[in-house]
């Protein structure tokens, strides 16, 4: 199925009476072309970029390994700021009841540390040091403009927005799962209890996805909204494409020694 009109030819167009009615007259996609055009957002997904089928096959060298595992650290630390952001502009508790639960699964507690310390681990078991990574100044630039557009995004947009930008978590469980696989077999130089992060995240991950799905499904009642949900997702597809762009070139900016 294809997407109907997109939301640019909508918005963009003038005040003609044609244009209102037909405005008026567009109907709702029914739930499963809604889900349908949602999860076609799949054929943007970031397994598909050259960087992560380089992985998947193995021919990553252990310096481009560590620049992967160093600048994602930026998208890990930052998820939980997005999340807080539409917890801020949700007004329903029951709602915030369940999506707190997203900042503990990352920020952890003590005795269950989260994901930011499974990440961290990840970087001492690829060779990184956790001061850097937590310094994070060696981000490249393209990695933080595309991860701060994330967090900017889930604060300025409607909250049910940032929640359809969040449903890549759709898509996330199967890529994992490969990079899991892949990671274990062409990397034998790195320790597989750095590994921990993805397998919990392949319980998370799925239910997180489901709980946001049947809400952008149910919130979204009119085209307009269900077309920026989609739209939402689209774009959250391009920032994670954005951010593997960056990591694939590398470092390019003079050295500067201050
Ligand atoms: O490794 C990945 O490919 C990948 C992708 C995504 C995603 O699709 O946004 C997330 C994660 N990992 C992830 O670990 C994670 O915690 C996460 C949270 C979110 C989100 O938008 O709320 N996406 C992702």
């Amino acid at each position: 199925m294809s997407l109907q009109t997109p939301l640019s030819s909508i918005s963009d167009s003038n005040t003609s009476d044609s244009n209102i009615s037909e405005k008026i007259l567009q109907q709702p996609w029914t739930k499963e072309e809604f889900e349908a055009n949602l999860r076609a957002q799949h054929r943007r997904y970031h397994h598909l970029h050259p960087f992560h089928q380089r992985m998947n096959a193995g021919q990553l060298n252990p310096e481009e390994v560590r620049r992967w595992v160093l600048n994602r650290f930026y998208y890990q630390q930052s998820i939980p700021l997005k999340d807080a952001a539409i917890l801020s502009n949700c007004p329903e508790r029951d709602i915030r009841r369940e999506w707190i639960s997203r900042i503990i699964d990352h920020d952890g507690r003590t005795g269950s540390e989260g994901g930011i310390e499974a990440w961290l681990k990840l970087g001492e078991a690829v060779g990184l040091e956790r001061e850097k990574m937590l310094k994070g100044q060696a981000v490249l630039p393209g990695v933080r403009y595309a991860v701060d557009a994330y967090v900017n995004f889930c604060r300025t947009k409607p909250w049910i927005e940032a929640v359809a930008s969040s449903l890549t978590e759709l898509f996330g469980p199967d890529a994992i799962r490969d990079r899991l696989i892949a990671l274990e077999k062409h990397y034998p130089w790195i320790d597989k209890a750095g590994f921990d992060y993805f397998r919990v995240r392949l319980k998370q991950a799925p239910q997180d996805a489901s709980y946001a799905l049947n809400l952008v499904l149910q919130r979204c009642q009119t085209v307009e909204m269900q077309q920026r949900a989609v739209e939402a997702l689209a774009f959250k597809c391009d920032l994670l494409w954005s951010q593997l762009e960056a990591i694939e070139r590398g470092e390019t900016r003079p050295i500067i020694n201050d």
